[in-house]
């Protein structure tokens, strides 16, 4: 099978990531290490191609001002550098959306669909490479991110089926005048993203804007800057007008300058709930529309009559993706108080097999969180939760796995935690890690009021066999998704947001598209104008 790098070439945005090598050696292969090098494992990839994207091609800014280190999780080793746009280059780049935007919203939505399904079909083809670059960044198994892509890929692909069904209404009047209603694009629209998706949240954000007409000016984390200029590329090869999704790097600054700019008709974020505050206020002061997807502390609720090994799994799917950071990962579980024992020996099982280590390789299932101090954080969950009263059942430690390369990457034993209760720190707040808090609950209608009892409703999840209580659950529990029997799965088909303090407006689905768009009435006389004047 062809190396990784060599399979880059196919990538335009690839074909500068080099093998760190030094000296004379480096210069040397710099021509040839795409034909000749075994293929990129961890450890080993720099990348040097410019990281923005306006008006159709990579952005180099003249500058490296505040340029801040971007790392490689899984060893620790600084693998680019992020150059943050400032407000010159913010401004260029919406520009450039905008005249792109001028085009691109007078196409029919079945050329709009047939671009889209181009670029999905590039993504696809393009998956393993993509997904390479993903976990070198972020430091997920590669199993996981290739189901990121494609997620990423089958999105593009429901809103490009999407782009030529945008419809509105024809309203009756009296005396045959009538109205009819419109769906009309926004304009140029913002994504704003995490770092625990990259590559999927431009997509999640990106094609809905784009299949209702807007272009988008997305900005990446700064810890997760690598994906998001490949997307951008391949919306290019695929045919989109040039600007149309552009990539601006930055941080807070830079996604202030976005928020802030008056060519901006839209902000969708993704992030956490100070700066989805912070961005509401922001985009008030210009009257956008915000969509806000936000934290969660979501309760799973495990019946006395559930089918136990499903349930298991379902508790671990619920807290161990991408080394438990996921938004709407089920962290409060609440266990049936019969049940309890089996349910801990089966999950503390199954949780200290979980094998950690090179995110790269296929067996793995646990790569490295996302940076040292993320890592230090989750430890500090567990600690203040030992001091609270916890017991740790498993895990909850500094993990360092065998491989020598590996000793300075960000890894941690997933934990799960016995002897919770409502009010601890760890069952509270957020913590973004692997680690799992376990409460007994005696009635539905105890833990019902339990799992709404908190700010947050991003997600919830039951398992039982008594269908009745099942959806009677569903319906109590204040969140945006209820998953009965399962945990993190999200079909694009179906809407994905939160209640409460987890955020409004909606991800995927059919109803995203009502969120890139907005409605025009147009009246139609055809009598005589009845004026009062
Ligand atoms: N609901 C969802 O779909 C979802 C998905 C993924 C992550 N999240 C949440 O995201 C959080 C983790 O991600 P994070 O640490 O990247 O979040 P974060 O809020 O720190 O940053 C998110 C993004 O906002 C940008 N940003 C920061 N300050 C800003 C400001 N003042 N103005 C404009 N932009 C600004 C960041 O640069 C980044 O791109 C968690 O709380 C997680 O639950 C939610
Ligand atoms: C694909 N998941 C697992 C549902 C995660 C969605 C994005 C949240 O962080």
């Amino acid at each position: 099978s062809k190396s990784f790098l060599n399979q880059c070439i196919s990538i335009p945005g690839c074909m500068l990531i080099l093998l760190v090598v030094s000296g004379p050696l480096r210069r040397k292969m710099a021509q040839s290490v795409l034909s000749t090098m075994p293929g990129a494992s961890t450890g080993t990839v720099v990348v040097k191609d410019p990281l923005n994207f306006w008006g159709g091609k990579r952005v180099t800014l003249g500058h490296e001002k505040n340029a801040e280190p971007v790392y490689e999780p899984a060893t620790g080793r600084v693998m680019c550098q992020m150059v943050p746009c400032g407000a010159e280059e913010v401004d260029e780049a919406i520009k450039s959306a905008h005249s792109a935007y001028l085009i691109w919203r007078k196409m029919a939505g079945m050329e709009r669909a047939r671009v889209l399904l181009e670029a999905a079909r590039i993504i696809r083809e393009r998956r393993d490479n993509i997904a390479k670059l993903e976990v070198i960044n972020n430091g997920k198994s590669i199993t996981e991110a290739l189901e990121d892509i494609d997620v990423s890929w089958h999105t593009i692909e429901y809103y490009a089926g999407l782009a030529g069904s945008l419809a509105g209404q024809h309203v009756q009047l009296p005396g045959g005048t009538f109205a009819y209603t419109r769906r009309e694009p926004l304009g140029v629209c913002v994504g704003i993203g995490a770092w625990n998706y990259p590559f999927q949240i431009a997509t999640w954000k990106s094609a809905p804007a784009l299949a209702c007409g807007n272009a988008m000016v997305f900005k990446p984390s700064p810890m997760t800057p690598v994906t998001a200029v490949i997307l951008a590329e391949i919306y290019k090869e695929a045919g989109v007008p040039d600007g149309l999704f552009c990539v601006v790097q930055g941080g807070a600054e830079t996604g202030t300058l976005l928020c802030h700019h008056p060519g901006v008709a839209k902000v969708s974020f993704t992030g956490s709930v100070p700066t989805g505050k912070k961005i509401m206020e922001m985009s008030s002061k210009g009257i956008k529309q915000v969509t806000l997807e936000l934290g969660g502390k979501s309760p799973l609720i495990i019946f006395k009559d559930c089918e136990l090994e499903n349930a298991v799994k379902g508790a671990l799917m619920a807290n161990f993706l991408t080394q438990g950071q996921v938004c709407c990962n089920g962290t409060r579980v609440y266990v049936q108080r019969d049940i309890m024992p089996q349910f801990l020996e089966e999950v503390v099982k199954r949780t200290k097999t979980i094998p950690i280590g090179d995110p790269l390789l296929d067996d793995t299932r646990m790569g490295a969180l996302i940076s040292k101090p993320q890592l230090d954080k989750v430890l500090g969950y567990v600690s203040q939760a030992k001091k609270e009263g916890a017991r740790v059942l498993c895990g909850g430690e500094p993990y360092i796995p065998s491989d020598p390369k590996l000793k300075g990457g960000y890894f941690m034993s997933p934990c799960v935690l016995d002897n919770c209760r409502d009010d601890m720190t760890c069952v509270k707040e957020e913590i973004f890690g692997p680690v799992m808090s376990v409460m007994p609950f005696n009635t539905e209608e105890e833990v019902i009021q339990r799992a709404n009892n908190t700010t947050f409703g991003l997600a919830s999840g039951v398992f039982t066999r008594d269908i009745s209580r099942a959806h009677r659950v569903a319906e109590n529990l204040e969140a945006g998704t209820c998953f009965i029997n399962n945990y993190n799965i999200s079909p694009v088909e179906v809407p994905f947001g939160g209640y409460k303090m987890s955020g409004f407006g909606r991800e995927n689905g059919q109803v995203t598209m009502e969120y890139f768009s907005q409605l025009k009435t147009v009246i139609v006389e055809m009598g005589d104008v009845e004026s009062l004047f």
